[in-house]
């Protein structure tokens, strides 16, 4: 197999390129790009950064406590920043560390397209190989996105007790195709041991179609609750949620908002950013 055929094909249709001059001359990644923790690289002009405009207004924001630790932030991304969002992996999802569809062990496909920022994460390796198996590194966790989980994390903090702050320094982001895409009831564990005995929050921001996603204390698939994740949702799971069981159980087709599609050109599907810290 060459290395075109496990390449993600965009999540912008192709003309989208066009219009994106910085990133036919390859500069917008270096934009982007943060070395390994807050400082920017020189810029002439401001990068806006993905702030929550929701919070900034402070309109109160909606939101549906799931357990200890485990809140739902609904529509809290604005639209204007979910097209940066998508434009963003984008970017980087289309190079070299972009998406690719990861096996597990037993060989058999996961039902979605994966990149990972900051650090390599693949079912079989956890995050322990620097390099993917195509010899590819993953890029570095965008400043905008640390920005984002650390605002999201403190409004929610305003809601509940017992959700502790974290510094992302990674991200597994995915895409689904509706109705092929899903996950099977998992917990997310792989991270330091540190971060897990913190309970340090997993932050889950979804953009495009809209996902039932499945939660709750065992991977019994009787036992588990559901909850409805749209675009511009955001997700957060820490404390004593930390360890719970989850998983994507379909995606609803023609689900997402239509001015995110015309703004982006995003493929039909569902875009999910988890930001952890290792
Ligand atoms: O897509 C989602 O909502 C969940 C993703 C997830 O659980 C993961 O990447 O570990
Ligand atoms: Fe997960």
């Amino acid at each position: 197999m060459t290395m075109n055929h496990s390449r993600f094909s965009p999540l912008i249709k192709p003309m989208r390129d066009a219009f994106h001059g910085a990133k036919i001359l390859g500069i917008s990644k270096r934009c982007y790009t943060i070395a390994g923790g807050e400082t920017q690289p020189f810029s002439l002009i401001y990068p806006r950064p993905i702030i929550n405009s929701t919070s900034m207004k402070k309109i109160p924001i909606s939101y549906e406590i799931l357990g200890s630790g485990m809140i739902l932030l609904k529509r809290y991304i604005s639209l204007r920043d979910q097209v940066d969002i998508v434009n963003l992996c984008q970017t980087w999802g289309v190079g070299p560390g972009g998406f690719y569809q990861p096996s597990h062990q037993n060989g058999a496909k996961l039902r979605l397209q994966m990149m990972c920022f900051g650090r390599n994460w693949d079912p079989e390796t956890k995050y322990n190989k620097r390099l993917r198996s195509d010899g590819s590194e993953p890029p570095p966790l965008p400043y905008e996105l640390i920005s984002l989980a650390k605002t999201t994390i403190q409004d929610a903090q305003a809601h509940m007790d017992k959700l502790p702050s974290m510094h992302p320094n990674i991200c597994i982001v995915n895409f689904y195709s509706p109705v092929y895409g899903r996950l099977g009831l998992h917990q997310d564990r792989s991270e330091s041991s540190d971060s897990i005995q913190r309970g340090l929050p997993v932050v889950s921001v979804s953009i495009g179609d809209s996902a039932e996603f499945l939660y709750g204390k065992s991977r019994d698939q009787m036992k588990v609750d559901s909850v409805l994740l749209e675009s511009g949702d955001v997700l957060i799971f820490g404390g004593k949620s930390r360890l719970i069981y989850h998983g994507v159980k379909q995606v609803f087709p023609d689900t997402a908002p239509l001015q995110l599609l015309q703004e982006t050109m995003l493929r039909p599907g569902r875009l999910n950013l988890t930001l952890r810290q290792f």
